[in-house]
């Protein structure tokens, strides 16, 4: 993480500080960074809860030590001597005016929306009513819409009042230590970078599993289902980190200009090769429509029509009420010839590369030995590298994408071009969502899956971390 300069917002302005999110995430992001003494400016928390600055501290407080955080007193005595509270209604010019008397409209702010997304759009054209865009940036939470036309329309209504460079879209997923650590694995690596395309690669998997259900966010999920939740946003944007080309040069446009390149290469998902599920008891969720369709799982198949992909199958699958919490990405290379100095001509089983990025991010290079019992067979070996072992203590997602939108550092964050481009991806699947297949809790999902890989490598079991689960 770098360091801060005249691009470096001032103030920091949250919107939706009462809510989950800011309760579950971003007090430790901030108390983190206040750790690491990257807090420079003050920053003000808006809800419509009516309570006092004391009462947001205290929440603060405990929601940070409701993480698991090893907490300091003294470094949260600073970050309390930052907050500051206005209550009212975003959807009402007062509050816009109260705003502007507070903050002025000559500061840098960053104003983060952590908010209900339909009020996006009428928060961000509030501000701009109340002249206090002019040299701020806008950090707006997921999800970026809901299909192609209302990210278009959203797309639209912040674009009348900011420029691209002053809109931050979130996905949390860029913020994961694995996931920005993509480039420089793939490229910073002769070992990886000259394995990395379509003459060694023979296909992709990216799993996402989750071992838990939709628990208390049955109305919010059962509108929204697997494949708006995770895939759209999520696990596209990884696949791209996973696909682009290096980036020309340190720019954010640099680094998003390839990934969007693979987006525009990928053809629009094809219902023939895609696979929902539902895990049963769904339905008796709280908040979940009786007789629901929505599915809590999805498996599908993508292509990336590029001199590097042509011909490598992609494979994404992600649910909740899995036997794992898991998301990883591996590629399986290509066999070799037949062995013609060992006894049996048999061809030896394919390597695989597997980057975790959850639970205990790590890398695998997966290899075949010989047996030294029984020299007439194989083995698989692993190269494992944990990253916390390697690496240290990881950033967390929240916290390396704050502060990125806070100095104005986009290459963490998706762009508009790449934002329409996956929504393009997935429209015909949500156009035509086939049939939902009824799954066991803790089961890896619907046979249909098993099914959708016939022909190619199965489904593997995730390469977890030494002792299983861990959260
Ligand atoms: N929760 C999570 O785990 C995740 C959430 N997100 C995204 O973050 C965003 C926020 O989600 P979440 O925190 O769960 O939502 P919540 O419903 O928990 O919080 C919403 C926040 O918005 C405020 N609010 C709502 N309406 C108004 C209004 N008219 N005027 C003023 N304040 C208002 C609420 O204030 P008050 O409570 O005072 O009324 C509250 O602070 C969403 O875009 C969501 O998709 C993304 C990833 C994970
Ligand atoms: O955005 C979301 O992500 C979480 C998974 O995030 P993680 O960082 O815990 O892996 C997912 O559970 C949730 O349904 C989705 O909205």
């Amino acid at each position: 993480m770098g360091g801060r300069d005249e691009a470096t917002s001032e103030l920091l302005v949250i919107f939706g500080i009462t809510g989950d999110l800011a309760r579950k995430m971003t007090f430790r992001a901030l108390y983190r960074l206040e750790r690491r003494k990257l807090l420079g400016g003050a920053i003000l928390g808006v809800a419509s809860d009516d309570i006092t600055v004391e009462e947001l501290i205290k929440r603060a407080g405990e929601a940070i030590r409701d993480t698991g955080e090893p907490f300091d007193e003294a470094v949260f005595g600073r970050l309390g001597k930052r907050l500051s509270y206005l209550h009212g209604d975003v959807t009402e010019a007062a509050l816009y005016t109260q705003l502007a008397e507070r903050v002025g409209t000559d500061r840098r702010c960053l104003y983060y929306l952590e908010m209900p997304p339909s009020l996006f759009a009428p928060i961000v054209e509030n501000l701009g009513r109340a002249g206090l865009l002019t040299h701020s940036r806008v950090a707006v939470e997921k999800p970026f819409g809901h299909d192609l036309a209302s990210a278009r329309d959203l797309n639209t209504r912040l674009r009348a009042v900011l420029r691209e460079d002053q809109i931050l879209r979130v996905d949390h997923f860029l913020g994961k230590q694995p996931v920005a650590d993509l480039e420089c694995l793939r490229f910073a690596n002769t070992t990886l970078a000259e394995l990395w395309d379509r003459r060694s690669i023979a296909e992709i998997h990216i799993t996402m599993a989750e071992d838990f259900g939709v628990e208390d966010r049955g109305s919010f999920y059962d509108a929204v289902g697997a494949l708006r939740d995770v895939v759209q946003n999520h696990l596209l944007q990884v696949l791209a980190l996973v696909a682009m080309e290096p980036p020309v040069g340190p720019g954010d446009d640099d680094l998003n200009d390839k990934k969007a390149e693979v987006f525009r290469a990928i053809p629009a998902a094809d219902p023939a090769h895609y696979v929902r599920g539902q895990y049963r008891g769904y339905t008796d969720v709280a908040g979940v429509a009786d007789g629901s369709q929505t599915e809590t799982f999805v498996a599908l198949r993508l292509e990336i029509d590029n001199w590097r992909w042509a011909g490598v199958p992609i494979f994404l699958r992600a649910g909740k009420a899995l036997p794992e919490r898991v998301t990883e990405v591996r590629l399986f290379t290509r066999r070799v010839p037949p062995l013609a100095f060992m006894p049996h001509r048999e061809r030896a089983q394919r390597n695989q590369i597997v980057l975790r990025i959850d639970p205990d991010p790590g890398l695998r290079l997966q290899l075949v030995a010989q047996d030294d019992q029984d020299t007439r067979t194989w083995r698989d070996v692993h190269l494992d590298s944990s990253f916390a072992e390697d690496l240290g203590d990881p950033i967390r997602p929240y916290e390396r994408l704050l502060y990125a939108a806070m100095t104005g550092d986009r290459r963490l964050f998706a762009r508009e071009d790449s934002i329409e481009e996956t929504w393009r991806i997935v429209a015909p699947l949500l156009e035509h969502p086939g049939p939902i297949h009824a799954y066991q809790r803790g089961s890896w999902g619907p046979e249909a899956a098993s099914e959708l890989v016939r022909g190619h490598r199965s489904w593997q079991e995730p390469w977890l971390p030494p002792g299983g689960r861990s959260h």
